[in-house]
């Protein structure tokens, strides 16, 4: 009579490797859930596929911005997105008392170093890196703070019209070769944008 059996499997326990690329197969099997990730500290495990594959969800159902911590990943459209860019979606940003939990965009990056400037909370001078390969879309980033700060910084003065508010904006936009020529450095008032 056998009274206890006990199955020995002698095949050899999971390696690390293993556990991790099953993780990331089943990450990755909730496919439609994937472009959801809004933040990519989100993302379990955080490994350059699941990255990347979150990034790709996004980019195909047309969303190009995301968060990663504090720093804010954009992908490049490689085509104009207007309605991104409007004026009435700067005044939203602008005006939202919480930007940050509107979805993903540079406006969220560009209002909070305004915010900072103007709660004059140490360190006031707030610097933004723009980053990336070539093509990623660094000037058109920080030609898009620039816009940015040229409205928003002339709507929140007396009010000013529109013709003035355009003369600020071309004038600062106007700036940016000669400053990226020099030093491939741009800085707008006490804002810095760095272009790498
Ligand atoms: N968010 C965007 N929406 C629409 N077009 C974009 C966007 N970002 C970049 N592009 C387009 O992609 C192209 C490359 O962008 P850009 O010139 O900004 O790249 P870059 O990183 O400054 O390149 P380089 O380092 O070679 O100067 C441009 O034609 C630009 O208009």
């Amino acid at each position: 009579q056998v009274k206890g059996f006990v199955h020995k499997d002698r095949s050899p326990p999971p390696s690390l490797n293993d556990s991790l690329e099953g993780e990331i197969q089943a990450f990755l099997t909730d496919e439609d859930q994937l472009h959801t990730y809004d933040d990519l500290t989100k993302v379990n495990p955080v490994t350059p596929t699941t990255v990347l594959k979150c990034l790709q969800a996004r980019y195909s159902v047309k969303v190009f911005y995301t968060h990663a911590g504090c720093t804010l990943v954009a992908l490049n459209p490689f085509q104009p997105i207007p309605h991104l860019y409007s004026l009435d979606v700067m005044k939203e940003y602008h005006c939202a008392p919480q930007p940050q939990e509107f979805k993903p965009h540079i406006f969220i990056v560009a209002e909070e170093a305004y915010r900072n400037v103007q709660g004059q909370l140490e360190p006031v001078n707030q610097s933004l890196v723009v980053s990336g390969e070539s093509g990623a879309g660094k000037t058109w980033t920080s030609r898009c703070l620039m816009k940015y700060y040229a409205t928003v910084a002339a709507s929140s003065s007396v009010v000013k019209s529109q013709h003035t508010v355009e003369r600020i904006e071309k004038r600062v936009l106007d700036s940016n070769p000669i400053m990226e020529g020099l030093s491939k450095v741009t800085v707008v008032s006490k804002f810095k944008v760095g272009v790498n």
